[in-house]
């Protein structure tokens, strides 16, 4: 029997596990890594007997401390699957041992005594999860190459991965000589959105939306994912790593690269990373003349942040795809800190039909207007979460004896329509593929090197960064940067 309370569905990996996770006293360890493992436990989705040890430099007590601090935390957010008892039982496979950049052998010999524990000796596989700043990456994978920790392990590495191209090409060559490309799996939460999968889905599922899927068809591609919290205590990771490269060159440019990839043979994580990577060979290097940098009212007054700091906690921008599929059809990228809501939206605008037989005294009340008596174009959009919506909005004739056209939306919700399926959240997804192996929805060295080639002229030739307001949408620049059809939020 499973110690979740059913029997491990056939899809739980077999051998037994040992987990590390660096950084388990972090932001991220705490909100998504351990409520994620322990939904996995939760939904038996952990094989029968596997250990999970957090390390970091500092401890934070004892064990028992440690479990009390993470028995709060995934209360908080692993929702509902969450119970005293099953926690209980998970928090007692789970302990905490120091290591750093220079010192892993108390942490080596933890593993080896875990893997024993399992009762799958030399046979337990070792995953290797390193949530720390970008900073220390390289060094602690010279350490874990150096305690022979690697040796036979799965290595996932967080993002950013590296901070330019320079920094990635020398932690790629770390990673080399320590683990082999097969067992390296560079994280990318965004790729593990359910969205995603909706999206390959209802593209390569359906005959209709593979015909219209290019630039005959298509007139912009916005991927907005405005954010209304601040710094929530992340002001050195902010000061030293910036919005750009925190969000852009990372989450938004791998929603972009499946949005505009070629239909791939197969399914498989070979071929669909190899159409990502064309997608951003084929990705214009970004003009810093068409970006925008924006930094939030009272950001320098924040503790931690320098009283002259030039970091940008907003950055809008055109992308530009040549290829025979996008060649002139933009691709509007916008995100930030302290924005007016947090929303993640993928909106694809439709051309207008060639001969409209309509004009705008037809169009109803409005809601077909774009404000400036022009018709609001066909649009679809994707919230990019794990329940996402899918929305069609289209012009639709009102009944009646007036030939008024109304804005009609057809919109499906994958979660609700298959009410008995539960989507994964993003990381557990993630933590599952990664057990399992699965790098289809993890980036490639040549990705991750290809994206710091096309962001290089912003890093190089960075713009000033504008202010804007609290709650606002950025910065007035960014806005006419999505003229005509405008970002996708707050109007969606
Ligand atoms: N927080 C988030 O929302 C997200 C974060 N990420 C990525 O996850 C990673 C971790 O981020 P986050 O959790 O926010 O960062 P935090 O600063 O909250 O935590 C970093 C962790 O790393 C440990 N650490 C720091 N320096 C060292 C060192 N020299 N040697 C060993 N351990 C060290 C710290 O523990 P100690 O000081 O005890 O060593 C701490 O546990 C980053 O790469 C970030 O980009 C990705 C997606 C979202
Ligand atoms: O990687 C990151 O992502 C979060 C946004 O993702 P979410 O799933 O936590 O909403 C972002 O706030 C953070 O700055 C960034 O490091």
């Amino acid at each position: 029997m499973n110690a979740a309370d059913h029997p491990a569905p056939a899809e739980a990996p077999a051998d037994p596990q040992v987990l590390v996770i660096f950084g388990a006293t972090g932001d991220l360890a705490r909100r998504n890594l351990f409520p994620g493992l322990f939904r996995l436990y939760a939904a038996g989705l952990l094989p029968e007997d596997f250990r999970v040890i957090g390390s970091g430099r500092h401890a934070p007590g004892s064990d028992e401390e440690f479990r009390d601090q993470l028995g709060e935390a995934v209360r908080e957010f692993a929702g509902e699957v969450f119970d005293e008892r099953r926690w209980k039982a998970f928090a007692a496979r789970l302990g905490f041992v120091a290591s750093s950049t220079d010192d892993g052998a108390e942490l080596a010999a933890a593993v080896d005594r875990a893997r024993r524990d399992t009762g799958g000796g030399e046979r337990a596989r070792l995953l290797l999860y390193l949530s720390v700043p970008p900073s220390i990456a390289g060094a602690m994978v010279e350490m874990v190459g150096a305690t022979g920790l690697a040796d036979d392990a799965t290595l996932v590495m967080e993002k950013p991965f590296g901070t330019d191209l320079a920094s990635a090409r020398a932690l790629d060559a770390t990673i080399a000589g320590v683990v082999p490309e097969e067992r390296v799996f560079r994280i990318d939460h965004f790729l593990g959105l359910e969205a995603v999968r909706t999206l390959l889905a209802l593209r390569f599922g359906n005959g209709i939306f593979e015909s219209f899927w290019n630039r005959e068809h298509i007139a912009s591609v916005v991927i907005d994912v405005p954010e209304d919290l601040g710094l929530e205590g992340r002001a050195g990771f902010m000061e030293s790593t910036g919005t750009f490269r925190d969000m852009v060159t990372t989450h938004l440019c791998q929603i972009l690269g499946v949005v505009a990839l070629e239909p791939p043979a197969r399914l498989t994580a070979d071929a669909l990373r190899a159409e990502k990577l064309r997608v951003f060979r084929a990705l214009r290097p970004f003009d810093p003349a068409e970006t925008v940098f924006g930094q939030f009212d009272g950001y320098r007054a924040e503790e931690g942040v320098a009283e002259d700091s030039t970091v940008e906690t907003f950055v809008a921008l055109r992308a530009r795809v040549d290829n025979r599929r996008w060649r002139g059809v933009p691709f509007l990228l916008r995100t930030g800190k302290a924005m007016g809501s947090s929303q993640r939206l993928l909106t694809v605008t439709f051309r207008e039909p060639p001969l409209d037989l309509f004009d705008a005294d037809d169009l109803d009340d409005g809601d077909l207007d774009d404000g400036n008596g022009a018709r609001l174009p066909d649009a679809l959009t994707l919230e990019l979460s794990d329940h996402p919506l899918v929305r069609l909005r289209l012009a639709a004739r009102r009944p009646g004896a007036q030939p008024r056209l109304g804005r009609g939306d057809f919109t499906f919700r994958p979660a609700e329509f298959f009410a008995e399926d539960e989507p994964l959240e993003a990381y557990t997804r993630l933590l599952l593929d990664a057990l399992r192996g699965d790098q289809t929805l993890f980036t490639g060295s040549d990705e991750v090197e290809r994206l710091w080639e096309v962001c290089e002229p912003v890093l190089r030739d960075p713009p000033d960064p504008l202010p804007y307001a609290r709650g606002s949408w950025g910065p007035e620049a960014a806005l006419r940067l999505a003229d005509p059809h405008g970002w996708a939020v707050p109007e969606a």
